[in-house]
């Protein structure tokens, strides 16, 4: 699915991320683990092709896409990756369904069938009988279920969620990463950011990320420090 070689990302003098060796397999579900200000959102914002500038590789599904204009971008964005963030980002004056049908509306896949498109991902989040509901009339593991139905509705191959229980209580996360297990199983990829090391276990790798750095397991993080 991915490839990143030899990634380095500053801010002037400061590097935020520096030597990242990292590959994701098609089908895999891989957590990022590490403290506050580590540089994991860094990471998956260069994942997510939100940012381009860094040094070394990035390869997605083998396209370097750091030379692509701003508009391509934001179609393969659209296209081909699904987001799901912790504070879930719907827009509030939109209900359900509208909130679902947003990535619909400026992909330029095919879309003849898109009511039973976003029927089809209401069902697979659980939340038929919302679709009118707005964000506000919703809880807020309801509204996490809303922005992964928006997330998946382009059939993404990869999906990208940056502390997606982060504002969950742990009965709703457990719900939440069930979903994810399941578009997972499906074979939806999966990259997820969490704090939370129960949250880490639904995925099939954890590497984590200390000080800009990337370790494949926990205990290399401890003989680095
Ligand atoms: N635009 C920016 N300019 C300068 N420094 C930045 C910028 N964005 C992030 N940083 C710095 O880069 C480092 C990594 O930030 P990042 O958001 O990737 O961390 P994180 O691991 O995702 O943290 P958290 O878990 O708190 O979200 C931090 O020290 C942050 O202050």
């Amino acid at each position: 699915m991915l490839k990143v070689t030899d990634v380095k990302k500053a801010y002037g003098k400061f590097t935020v991320l520096e030597d990242i060796n990292l590959e994701v397999a098609d089908g895999e579900f891989l957590a990022i683990m590490g403290p506050s200000g580590s540089g994991k959102s860094t990471l998956i914002n260069i994942l997510g092709l939100l940012d381009q500038s860094y040094t070394g590789e990035y390869l997605l599904e083998d396209k370097n896409y750091q030379n692509v204009s701003d508009n391509e971008l934001s179609r393969i964005r659209g296209d081909q990756l699904g987001f799901v963030f912790q504070n879930f980002k719907l827009l509030t004056t939109y209900n359900v369904y509208e909130n679902i049908e947003i990535p619909l509306i400026y992909s330029k896949k095919a879309q003849n069938n898109k009511q039973e498109l976003i029927a089809d991902v209401i069902d697979k989040v659980g939340l038929t009988g919302k679709e009118k509901n707005r964000p506000s009339e919703l809880s807020g593991g309801q509204q996490q279920r809303v922005a992964i139905a928006r997330a998946i509705v382009n059939r993404p191959k990869l999906i990208i969620a940056d502390e997606p229980t982060g504002a969950l209580d742990s009965k709703t996360s457990k719900e939440i990463m069930d979903i994810f297990t399941k578009l997972n199983k499906a074979g939806t990829t999966v990259i997820m950011v969490t704090h939370d090391s129960e949250v880490a276990e639904y995925a099939m790798r954890t590497v984590y990320i200390r000080d800009g750095h990337l370790y494949n397991d926990e205990k290399s993080v401890k003989n680095h420090d």
